[in-house]
């Protein structure tokens, strides 16, 4: 068992403790309740509402941690309330409150029982289920993907590979397959070109790749690039399992497009939980299982305190308790949806309510789901992340552009003024960046619209790829890019801007058998504290229409930064 696993089961086991130290506790709440429904009173309904919550929330934990018998208890004591929920105030009598002290008193003796047998609930403790996948972080390596290319035919594969690195990529380049065999098993890329023809062989690169994926015991994530058209060699590929096959020539763009969709990576930011319950311990359990799996969470036991939470923290997706003091799981929901902001959040019930009729009216709040606890973690992870990943798919819908994927005019302005505030804070140092093609109205009038469109999807895929994690690139107009590099002073900006320029205008475009090239001209401006982004945006602006007048394909810093051009 790994040590990730143990630390997880040791958790569980603590918070199965917790439960069993409370149920001493639970067990008086109950009886005061009954207490209080034994005194003639009209209100009986208040006191019957907190023995069901009682009950109900002793039924839930039980299941979760495994007291079935427990639960067998809760369960019926709960049943048996139901109709007297159900019709107003009417009288409780002596019988049925005589029948629900006998089942807190076997309550008490299972209790009794199971503290007996030493150490029960410790031993007892199994987690299997997290025994399920780990999430796959081979993707989050820093720096630029590294691709093996594994061709014999060395002009062309030079001509690709320095295309691919203008691209953004990293390539190494193997001429001979058992050199590439001997490579990739003590280093793996993060992606593979092969070619199928070799010296050794008809077939002899997919081959090699074949061997190398069952010597590893997993796939390689790769395509095939190759000048043979038959049969053979597309069912040599994949098998393989290259999904991809591309005969020679190929566009760069092309063929970075398709090396992108092998080594995107997932999400790097985590997707966000918050879970109301008001019981911390099964709060705290459904937490440790969503972040197991690489899921964020913040938990909060207190409705009344969801709006404060939701100003720190904005969750893609918010897990919901329907049995809460003060405010029922239905009620925070509405009050949820009064937010105009909060909209667009799903928000699931989490409880161990199942009759479905109640769980359809709980839904009419504007609530996407219900799961019944005790749940499935599994089953818990995927009804979330499926719910996270459409939100996330949503939230990308409005706050992208179509065409390259990178953050749109609004949505830029908003993260920037936002990274510009907590700058002012932390005094960080930041360039801003305003970029612009060259001539680009040319390159759609000789080439045509769609090669123009190349060409931007081109610069946002190298800008994507070579900027850092935390830097911020978002398309601002046609053919203007905006870009915030964090923590970096103008020198090293200018420096980073002047190589992506060169490289950029190293790459080659094709438009039916003309072939054509494109460069960009940045201005430069120095965040100073308090200055504001529109401040920014004009300084970079100016020093744009100089690296403009100028002559076009260069970086030029704003007249006010330490560097020029
Ligand atoms: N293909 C394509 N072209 C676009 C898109 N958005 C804007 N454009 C074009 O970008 C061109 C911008 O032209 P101009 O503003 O005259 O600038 P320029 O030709 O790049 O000249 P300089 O900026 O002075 O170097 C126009 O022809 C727009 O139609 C787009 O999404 N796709």
């Amino acid at each position: 068992m790994s040590k990730q696993k143990t630390s997880l089961s040791e958790k569980m086991a603590r918070l199965k403790d917790s439960f069993v130290s409370q149920l001493p506790e639970r067990v008086s709440e109950l009886e005061d309740a009954l207490q209080q429904l034994s005194a003639p009173t009209d209100a009986s309904n208040p006191a019957l509402c907190t023995l069901h919550r009682h009950w109900h929330s002793l039924k839930g934990a039980s299941r979760i941690f495994g007291f079935n018998e427990l639960a067998k208890i809760a369960s019926l004591a709960e049943a048996e309330l139901q109709p007297l929920l159900e019709s107003d105030n009417s009288p409780v009598d002596a019988d049925w409150l005589v029948h629900q002290q006998d089942l807190v008193k076997k309550l008490v003796l299972h209790f009794a029982s199971l503290d007996q047998r030493d150490g029960v609930h410790k031993s007892s403790f199994q987690v299997p289920f997290f025994e399920m996948g780990q999430i796959n972080h081979h993707w989050q390596e820093l720096g630029s993907p590294l691709i093996y290319v594994c061709d014999d035919e060395t002009e062309q594969v030079e001509y690709l590979e320095y295309q691919l690195q203008c691209f953004g990529y990293r390539v190494r380049h193997f001429t001979d397959v058992d050199d590439f065999e001997q490579t990739v098993m003590q280093q793996q890329p993060d992606a593979i070109v092969m070619d199928v023809h070799f010296p050794q062989g008809k077939t002899a690169g997919t081959e090699t790749l074949n061997r190398v994926n069952q010597r590893l015991g997993y796939q390689l994530p790769a395509l095939v690039l190759s000048g043979m058209e038959h049969f053979e060699a597309r069912l040599s590929a994949y098998r393989a399992g290259c999904r991809s096959y591309f005969t020679k020539p190929v566009k760069p763009l092309t063929l970075a497009n398709a090396l992108d969709k092998l080594v995107r990576k997932p999400e790097t930011d985590p997707y966000q939980v918050l879970i109301v319950d008001d019981e911390p311990a099964v709060a705290a359990y459904h937490s440790l299982i969503l972040e197991n799996a690489g899921i964020k969470v913040r938990q909060v036991h207190d409705p009344a305190e969801v709006l404060n939470a939701l100003r720190e923290f904005t969750p893609d997706l918010i897990l919901i308790d329907v049995y809460m003091p003060g405010c029922n799981g239905y009620e925070l929901a509405g009050v949820i949806r009064q937010v105009p902001e909060y909209l667009g959040i799903s928000i699931i019930y989490l409880s161990s309510e199942t009759d479905p009729k109640k769980q359809l009216s709980a839904m009419e709040v504007g609530v996407e789901g219900f799961i019944t606890k005790p749940v499935v973690p599994d089953e818990l992870v995927a009804a979330v992340l499926l719910r996270a990943e459409r939100m996330r798919a949503l939230r990308g819908l409005m706050t992208r552009d179509s065409l390259t994927g990178l953050y749109n005019h609004t949505t830029t302005t908003e993260i920037i003024s936002a990274i510009l505030a907590q700058a002012s804070r932390y005094n960080e140092p930041l360039v801003l960046a305003a970029l612009d093609l060259d001539l680009f109205k040319q390159v759609n009038d000789n080439y045509g619209h769609q090669a123009g469109d190349q060409v931007l999807l081109a610069l946002s895929h190298m800008l994507k790829n070579r900027l850092r994690h935390g830097d911020i690139v978002g398309r601002y107009g046609g053919e203007e890019f905006v870009i915030l590099l964090r923590d970096t002073d103008i020198q090293a900006a200018h420096n980073l801007l002047d190589q992506l320029r060169r490289e950029f205008s190293g790459i080659v475009f094709s438009a039916g058998s003309d072939t054509f090239s494109c460069s960009f001209s940045v201005g430069l401006s120095t965040f100073v504290n308090y200055s504001t982004l529109d401040e920014l945006m004009h300084n970079a602006d100016n020093a744009l229409y100089q690296a403009k007048e100028l002559g076009r394909n260069r970086v030029i810093a704003c007249s006010g930064d330490q560097h020029g051009d």
